[in-house]
């Protein structure tokens, strides 16, 4: 199949794009290189089955040349830093919504069968049932982060059902491992780089939330697509997470052990009851029961997931 990967360079984009050319897909990225780097997909770069575009998919003209001749796209370049959404809504509305709709616009010009779409569990806000089902309701996103991704979705479910272009959404848990350049692990790395006595945790420490390995996401992206075909759907939805949860004190002590320091735990109290910022969401797991029913399962949980990232980001 020839598949195009939005955002191929960066964490999850590179890992996949490793999985489909390793199947031997024809593949294609785009990239504006912002977070990504040519660094994550080098060894596929002079693969005659491998096109790179650096691009800002802001442009129409960009996205019309990026989905040319392909089959189905994997959309994932967007910014995913939570955190920055009280100071830069404009951005994440940019690269989330009108990125998307982009996209999607590129897709009905061109007819590109597929679209697989990366949204995020914080469309759910501050569930008020864990492990949350994917027909949660009322979806009430907390963050301006959260907004653009399920307003993101709601633009892919229009255009698949007007337009006929078979969509499928999952909506991550954090997900971890390597190659990822932020985040909590890295975050923890680098402050205990610069001082390894004294580690900054940002709220109470007590936020607990299920972290999957980037190794599991890719698999159950790439299975779950398989199974999409199979069924013929026009447009449905997974969540993909582990099924345990870990808070960041846990996460501060994880990544201490394997630096081999004990450093002094210093929380900053954060804010609306102890989050690391406005619209952090304190409690998240999510039920994978829809994803398990077709034979999907992760095979690491979230302690065993952070226990290997601070493996790998030490290198
Ligand atoms: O220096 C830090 C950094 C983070 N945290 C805490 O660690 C937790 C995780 O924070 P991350 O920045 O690692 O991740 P987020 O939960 O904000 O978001 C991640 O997971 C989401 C889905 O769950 C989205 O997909 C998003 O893109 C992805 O970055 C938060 O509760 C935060 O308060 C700290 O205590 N100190």
């Amino acid at each position: 199949m020839k598949i195009l990967v939005t955002g191929g360079a960066g964490f999850i984009g590179s890992h996949l794009v490793d999985a489909l050319m390793e199947r031997g897909h024809e593949v294609k990225v785009v990239d504006d290189l912002s977070a990504g780097s040519l660094e994550n997909i080098k060894r596929w770069l002079d693969n005659e089955r491998f096109e790179f575009i650096k691009g800002d998919l802001r442009e129409p003209s960009v996205c019309s040349e990026a989905v040319k001749g392909v089959e189905a796209v994997f959309h994932l370049a967007a910014n995913p830093e939570v955190r920055i959404g009280a100071q830069s809504p404009e951005l994440l509305y940019e690269t989330n919504v009108l990125l998307t709709y982009n996209i999607l616009e590129a897709m009905k010009r061109e007819n590109v069968e597929y679209l697989i779409f990366t949204s995020s569990s914080t469309v759910y806000g501050d569930a008020k049932i864990i492990p949350t089902p994917e027909d949660y309701a009322p979806l009430e996103p907390i963050s301006v982060y959260g907004g653009v991704k399920l307003a993101a979705e709601a633009l892919i479910s229009g255009y698949a059902h007007t337009f006929d272009i078979k969509s499928l959404v999952f909506r991550l848990a954090n997900i971890i491992g390597e190659r990822s350049n932020h985040g909590v692990i890295y975050d923890f790395i680098n402050k205990l780089k610069a001082n390894p006595g004294e580690l900054e945790i940002l709220g109470d420490g007590t936020q607990r939330k299920s972290y999957l390995h980037v190794s599991d996401t890719v698999e159950a992206m790439l299975y779950l697509f398989e199974r999409f075909k199979e069924e013929g759907k026009i447009f449905d939805v997974y969540n993909l997470g582990s099924e345990d949860w870990i808070t960041v004190k846990e996460i501060a002590e994880t990544v201490s052990k394997g630096m081999g320091l004990n450093p002094k735990f210093r929380f900053t109290g954060g804010v609306d009851g102890g989050r690391g910022w406005k619209g952090d969401v304190k409690f998240m797991r999510l039920s994978i029961e829809k994803a398990k029913a077709k034979g999907w399962k992760p095979r690491m949980n979230s302690y065993q997931a952070v226990e290997r990232t601070v493996k790998e980001l030490l290198g």
